[in-house]
């Protein structure tokens, strides 16, 4: 099977800074892949490059067959491509029902997908009137996923969704992820390593901007080494 997602060497530099030096992934499609490795290893970066936010100086990306790097983030969003970037962005003074309108790329996205949406994260139709500063931390990450599935999206890439999170609510957050997964492609950068290994298929390990390793989550749990080697915990 082709993988929807294929990046092939990425160096990425911000400013100066050389931050990716030799970063390669592929993603399956309908599978959930987790970019794994200690703070700073460039995880967040190359969610960035594959968005074009932080466009890769050399390497190739490709989604879905056709050459991505290049485009301008806008149009990578419009191939399909969603992103719920790690700080969520929820904006304080509008309702949850005005986030999900806001994200629509075409009118009638969210009556399009709004079943999905709600069948995923069924208390955000509760909040629906509810202002993002009145949203817990939990109720904010699943509004920042579910804006990035209002539009088509065949590829969602979240970074650490289990951040801040209480664990009951990070159970939560594997289940609605995982029921995503059967509609959407999934790539997530986690630093909750029983969360990424729970749900995940497949793993990417970084380490000072190079992947170091790769294979099955079944695997990688298999290897307390390796865990502990770059993750410092097994
Ligand atoms: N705007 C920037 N300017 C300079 N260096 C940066 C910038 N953004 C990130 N870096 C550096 O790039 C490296 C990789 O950062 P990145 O955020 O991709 O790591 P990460 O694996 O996602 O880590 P974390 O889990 O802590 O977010 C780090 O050394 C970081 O300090």
């Amino acid at each position: 099977m082709t993988p929807i997602l294929e990046v092939e060497q990425i160096q990425t530099f911000i400013g100066q800074y050389h931050i990716l030096h030799d970063v390669s992934l592929q993603a399956e499609q309908g599978s959930i892949t987790a970019l794994l490795g200690r703070n700073g290893a460039g995880k967040t970066t190359t969610l960035k490059s594959i968005m074009g936010l932080t466009p890769p100086q050399t390497g190739v990306i490709r989604f879905a067959g056709q050459r991505i790097n290049g485009l301008r983030t806008f149009k990578i969003a419009q191939l399909g491509i969603g992103y719920v970037p790690e700080h969520r962005a929820i904006f304080r003074d509008l309702t949850v029902t005005e986030h999900l309108i806001l994200a629509e790329r075409k009118r009638g996205d969210l009556r399009r997908r709004g079943d999905l949406i709600f069948s995923l994260f069924p208390d955000l139709q509760r909040l629906e009137r509810l202002l993002g500063s009145q949203l817990s931390g939990g109720q904010q990450q699943m509004l920042a996923i579910a804006r990035a599935l209002v539009p088509e999206t065949q590829l969602l890439l979240i970074d650490e969704p289990s951040e801040g999170l209480a664990p009951v609510i990070i159970e939560q957050m594997m289940r609605a992820i995982t029921a995503l997964s059967e509609h959407t492609t999934v790539v997530l950068v986690e630093q909750n390593f029983r969360m990424a290994s729970a749900i995940s298929q497949a793993y990417y390990m970084l380490d000072d901007g190079r992947t170091v390793d790769h294979g099955t989550m079944t695997a990688l749990r298999g290897n307390p080494q390796l865990i502990q080697r770059y993750l410092g915990a097994a």
